[in-house]
Order: structure tokens, then sequence, then C-alpha cells
């Protein structure tokens, strides 16, 4: 049994607190909502997320950060990756330097590219080594996940020992880790299927069809190695749980939030519109800006992901998009 904070209880904080209480560890949930937190400990319900589902007694919550780190062995960051850095900095005083850390947030940092496991060493640094850092990814949705629906993921760090901790501690029957040693890869693809999940959505909501969605799974697949790759990631990491699985779960899903959005724009609404009415983050719009410009600055050609900003940001029409991606030269299949 582990001492462990979960820093932030949205929907995916939440899940997986309930996962390592089910794996038997101590879980401390830090909530930026009183009402979150009051949930959690008097009803045990997550008033604002998920909240169909029953969480275990063993689960307390606070607001307070000083009653949340009292000197736990790991800390979780689920919170979303544009508030990283802040919320990081505001926690720093809390560790004692001992913990491992680990991000489930997926996402690359607009203007600095950095990915979240970059930044929580930036932030961290003089407290946390990058050798106590982790990261999980993959398939798993938080809707399924808290309700000990089969889920498969990734556990990987800048140390393969880290990687294993992080492993031995989120493992149960119906959360099945595995180990990856490729952190770069993982983030990567973690971050990138989520643009490839609005585009899904675009093609649904403007009912553009089957064929259309699974070349646009597929070459997305394609763009998300082509960048990972020339950043060091392994191709094989962009066939695993991390690359494709997680690209199937989020392009198809009705749980997705990032698939969520692109299908309303498909249908016609304004992206402000759209994110106004929800509650929950969708990175892949954030994370959309970061690529493309990164992508221009590693001069990597990521299409999907330059029709995906002017569709959200340039008011551009889905059916535009598909045209366009559709008449660019043509070329062979595989080109890294
Ligand atoms: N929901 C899911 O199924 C999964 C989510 N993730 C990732 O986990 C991360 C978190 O996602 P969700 O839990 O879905 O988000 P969410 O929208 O459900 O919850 C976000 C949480 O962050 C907190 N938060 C927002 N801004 C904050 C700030 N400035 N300071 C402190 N706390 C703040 C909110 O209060 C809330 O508790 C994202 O990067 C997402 O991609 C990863 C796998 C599955
Ligand atoms: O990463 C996820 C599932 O693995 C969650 O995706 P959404 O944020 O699109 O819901």
């Amino acid at each position: 049994m582990k001492k462990i904070t979960v820093v932030g209880a949205g929907s995916f904080g939440t899940a997986l607190s309930v996962v390592l209480a089910r794996a038997g560890n101590d879980v401390q949930l830090w909530a930026r909502e009183s009402e979150v937190a009051y949930g959690i400990n008097k009803r045990h319900r997550n008033p604002a997320y998920i909240s169909d589902v029953t969480l275990p007694d063993s689960i307390s919550c606070d607001t307070d950060p000083k009653k949340c780190f009292d000197d736990p062995e790991m800390v979780i960051f689920a919170t979303p990756s544009h508030v990283m850095r802040e919320v990081a900095s505001n926690i720093k005083t809390f560790l004692n330097g001992n913990e491992i850390v680990v991000s489930v947030a997926k996402g690359i940092e607009n203007k600095t590219f950095k990915t979240m496991s970059q930044v929580l060493a930036e932030v961290l640094e003089g407290k946390i080594m990058d050798d106590q850092i982790g990261v999980i990814s993959g398939p798993s949705h938080a809707e399924e996940v808290s309700k000990f629906k089969p889920t498969t993921v990734v556990a990987s760090s800048y140390s393969n020992h880290t990687a294993r901790v992080i492993q031995e501690t989120f493992l149960t029957p119906m959360f099945r880790v595995y180990l990856n040693y490729d952190i770069i890869g993982v983030e990567i693809g973690g971050a990138v299927k989520n643009i490839m999940a609005i585009a899904a959505g675009v093609i649904d909501g403007a009912a553009l069809g089957d064929n259309a969605k699974a070349a646009l799974m597929t070459r997305g697949l394609h763009e998300m190695k082509r960048l990972g790759m020339k950043l060091g990631g392994s191709q094989d990491t962009f066939s695993g749980l991390s690359g494709m699985g997680d690209l199937v779960v989020t392009c198809t899903s009705e749980h997705s939030r990032n698939r969520f959005v692109g299908y309303n724009i498909g249908r016609g609404k304004k992206l402000d519109d759209i994110i106004s009415q929800m509650n929950m983050v969708a990175e892949g719009v954030k994370t959309t800006r970061s690529v493309l410009e990164w992508s221009k600055q590693l001069n990597v050609e990521m299409p999907i992901t330059a029709a995906v900003y002017n569709v959200l940001f340039e008011d551009e029409d889905p059916k535009d998009m598909l045209y366009e991606l559709m008449t660019r030269n043509p070329k062979e299949e595989i080109i890294i």
C-alpha cells in the first residue's frame, strides 16, 4: 500500500483514484472546487464529474493542499495541460522531494511545445529529479475506468525503475498496465491523437462517411508517428496502446470530449459555443495550436493538423477541409 495524492478531481483524477484505491492504496484527492470535496467526503460521489459513480470510502478529498500532502510516495497530476505549469508551481512547496510524480494529462503546452513530463521536470526542478517523473497513457476513458471496465494503458518514465513502480502501483485485474520506456513517443501519441479525434468528430458530424473516417485514422496515425519519430520516439510505440490504441478509442467513443467538439463543428456549431457548454476539457483544441506551430518549426508535414486548425480557428467549412486533404499532391503511402 502506498500513500498517494491525486491532484485534480476532474473526470480522470476521480477515476484513477478509484483504481488506486482498488489497488489497495491510501488515496488523498486535491480538488479545486469545495462542492466536489464535500460530495466526495460526505456522499462518496463527485457531483461535478462522473457523478454516477460511487467512490470507495477510503478516498478522501480536500481543497487545502496542506492537508493533501502528508508525505505521499506518489503524486498524480490529473489537471489539464494548459494549467499544468501553474498547478505544479503551486504544489511544489508541499512536496518532500522523495515522491514519484506522474502526469496523466495529454497535451502539448502552447508556445514552449513541452510535453507534460517536461513541464513537470522544469517546474519541479530542485525538488524532484527527472528520474522521479513518469506518465500513464493509453485508451482509458474515465467513464469506463471508474466502472471497472477492462482497460489497458502504458506506464513510462525517464527511469525504467520508476516506470515499474508506477506499473505496480496502478495494477488491478481490470486496469492492466504495460511498460513502455519511450516516454517521448508515449506523450506525443497521447497528445496528437486528440487532434485526430476532433477531425474524426467533424467527419461524423458532417456525415462524410466511414471511408473518410478510416482514412483519417490511418493517415492520422502516420502523422502522429512522423512528429514522434522526428523527436526521437520509436515507431513501435505508435502501434501500441498510447498510439493506435488511444487513437482508436478517442476517434470512435461516445465518451470522447475531443470527438464531441469535432462532431458539433461538423454539425455547424461554433467552437466557442461548444466549449462554453462543456464542463470538461477537450485538450485537442489547444494542442492543435501547439502542434501546428511546432511541426512548422521542425519541418514535419502535418496536413490533418493544419486542416483541423483551419476548421477550429479560421472558420473553414469541414467539407472544404476534406476536399483540401483529398486533393493534395499525389504521394507514396509510407513516407516518414
Ligand atoms: N477524462 C478522461 O477520460 C481522460 C482524461 N485524460 C487527461 O487527463 C487530463 C484531465 O482531464 P479530465 O479529468 O478529463 O478533465 P476534466 O475537465 O474532467 O477535469 C479537469 C480538472 O482540473 C481542474 N482544473 C481546471 N483548471 C484548473 C486550475 N487552473 N487549477 C487547478 N485545477 C484546475 C478542474 O477543477 C477539474 O478538477 C487531461 O489532460 C485529459 O486529456 C487522460 C485519459 C482519460
Ligand atoms: O484520452 C482519452 C481516452 O484515452 C480521453 O479522450 P477525450 O479527452 O477526447 O475524452
